[in-house]
């Protein structure tokens, strides 16, 4: 986290695990345990079906709603989607380009992008998810895949709607592996982000845009990435399904941004 005014997110992407009673049960338990997040935002990205009967949960509270996926067109003959426009009354956040959804069913570049523009169209903030591969990283191809990704996502984005962008780092390889990736190096593509956005839309606006590092985030390492300038948060998988981990984690990251306040101010 850096001293720029970015309030850090914790996002809980739950993928395809939980019934109904587990997502209900879990909800609550964070309703309860979160219930303070002073300069933190936490986001619970459950699978569609629990989206609605969580958000009447989640009603009052200071959690936020994700979906994991969007379609790349509003409405229309597409069996088996659903829409922005759709998620648009219950979630804040939307996940674009998972790289589960690009590397297992095959989402293209131009997909992600229609998704994305799809999610700014309808008032959702995107999480753009970018990342490389074992073997791009092992031939040193790791910023130019994510520039690529960056480039192909973000081409047709209006500079007004960067502010509600956030970029989640998630090297492909970290993902559920229990292997992260080190701190430097994601800071170094963290800092490849900011600076990608910066020479396309201005440093001004690069500086609000919120980058998160997603991959094997537990409540052992959280504070390692939670620490670095530009990273502003998390997109956590398996442990934002146990409730003693994401708590931690929130913690963690409400620690550090009271941290960053506090020496922000006296500057
Ligand atoms: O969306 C979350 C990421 O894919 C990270 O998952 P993970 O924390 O289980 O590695």
């Amino acid at each position: 986290m850096s001293g720029v005014n970015r309030v850090p997110l914790i996002a809980g992407n739950w993928k395809m695990h939980t019934t109904y009673d587990e997502a209900v049960s879990l909800a609550e338990a964070y309703r309860e345990r979160l219930a303070q997040l002073e300069g933190v935002e936490c986001a619970l990205i459950p699978p569609y079906p629990w989206i609605v009967p969580l958000a009447e949960k989640l009603e009052g509270s200071t959690l936020v709603l994700g979906a994991q996926n969007c379609a790349t067109i509003d409405q229309g003959a597409l069996t088996g989607e659903v829409s922005a426009r759709m998620l648009a009354p219950f979630c804040r956040y939307v996940i674009v380009g998972h790289s589960e959804r690009r590397h297992q069913l095959g989402e293209s570049d131009e997909m992600v992008a229609a998704k994305l523009q799809a999610a700014v169209r309808n008032g959702l903030s995107p999480i753009l998810c970018v990342g490389e591969l074992l073997a791009e990283r092992d031939q040193g191809l790791a910023e130019r895949v994510v520039e690529r990704q960056l480039g192909s996502a973000l081409e047709a984005l209006e500079a007004a709607h960067l502010t509600r962008l956030v970029i989640a780092y998630e090297p492909v390889w970290a993902i559920g592996t229990g292997r992260p990736a080190t701190p430097s190096d994601a800071q170094a593509i963290a800092a490849c982000i900011r600076e990608w956005i910066a020479q396309r839309f201005g440093s001004d606006l690069a500086a609000t845009v919120r980058i998160q590092y997603g991959g094997s985030v537990n409540a052992g390492n959280a504070a390692d990435f939670l620490q670095l300038p530009d990273i502003d948060g998390a997109l956590v998988g398996g442990a934002s399904l146990d409730v003693e981990q994401f708590c931690e984690i929130v913690r963690v990251a409400r620690e550090l941004a009271r941290a960053t306040n506090w020496s922000t101010a006296q500057n």
